[in-house]
């Protein structure tokens, strides 16, 4: 491991305002440990991929995840209120989807940050997944999309070029930027690098939303 690639502290987002509500509201609401317990998950799925359990240790890991479930299933809320994926400063977003990315610079037109797949995103032969390539891209053109003053903007296309195998358990530099503004429309290109060898590189085409496509950022529920 380089000097580079030791944990530097993630920069924080420069959100456009409805970014900002969405979050923090999240923020406000989620009980303390939950950031622990999003990345207690994250290390599960990852352990979980990797093991090779006897039956005693295979009936013991169900029963654990069953009473765990059991737990968070009587606090089920609605997308709205949920916690999941909506911590933006942080690098995993609060979500186990896709792989942290720890932003090491941000401005309104580009990003730039480190990420690492793990064991629960490999396709085979340890290498990532492409379709788990495909979504780190996918998140961050999105983060790159919440900054600024850009509305709120969807993915309507996708493009990755995977040009060389993408290893598990090491640190990869992401970097992404708008190249084109045209109207509603975002062209995105983005790369993902293992040290000096390019992994995969990825264009998109993200669209602001019109104002009646835009869901507000909801409204507080009175307490009680
Ligand atoms: C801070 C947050 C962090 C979160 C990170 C996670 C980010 C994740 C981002 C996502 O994954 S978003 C979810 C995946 N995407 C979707 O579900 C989008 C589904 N599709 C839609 O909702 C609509 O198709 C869309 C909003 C994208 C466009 O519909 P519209 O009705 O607004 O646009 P319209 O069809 O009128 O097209 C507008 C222009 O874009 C063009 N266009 C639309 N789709 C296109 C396409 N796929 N390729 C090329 N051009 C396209 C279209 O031709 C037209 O060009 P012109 O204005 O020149 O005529």
């Amino acid at each position: 491991m380089t000097e580079s690639d030791r944990p530097q502290p993630h920069v924080a987002v420069p959100l456009n305002g409805y970014w900002t509500e969405w979050s923090a509201r999240a923020a406000r609401n989620a009980a303390p440990g939950w950031a622990a317990l999003v990345g207690e998950m994250a290390g599960l799925q990852d352990t979980f991929a990797a093991a090779a359990p006897p039956p005693e240790a295979v009936a013991e890991a169900r029963s654990l995840v069953e009473q765990t479930r059991a737990v968070l299933a009587r606090h089920e809320v609605g997308d709205d209120d949920q916690w999941f994926g909506r911590f933006l400063p942080a690098p995993d977003r609060g979500q186990t989807f896709s792989p942290p990315i720890r932003l090491t610079g941000i401005t309104e037109h580009a990003l730039a940050g480190k990420t690492m797949f793990g064991r629960f995103h490999s396709g085979n032969n340890s290498a990532a997944h492409g379709g788990g390539i495909a979504l780190l891209f996918d998140d961050l053109f999105g983060r790159l999309v919440s900054v600024g003053d850009i509305p709120p903007a969807r993915t309507a296309s996708l493009s990755v070029n995977y040009r060389s195998v993408t290893p598990l358990d090491e640190p990869l530099a992401v970097e992404a930027s708008v190249a084109e503004v045209d109207g509603r429309k975002l062209y995105l290109t983005g790369t993902l690098r293992h040290g000096d060898r390019l992994c995969a590189d990825a264009t998109a085409l993200f669209l602001t939303l019109r104002p009646e496509q835009i869901r507000p950022a909801e409204a507080e529920a009175p307490p009680g």
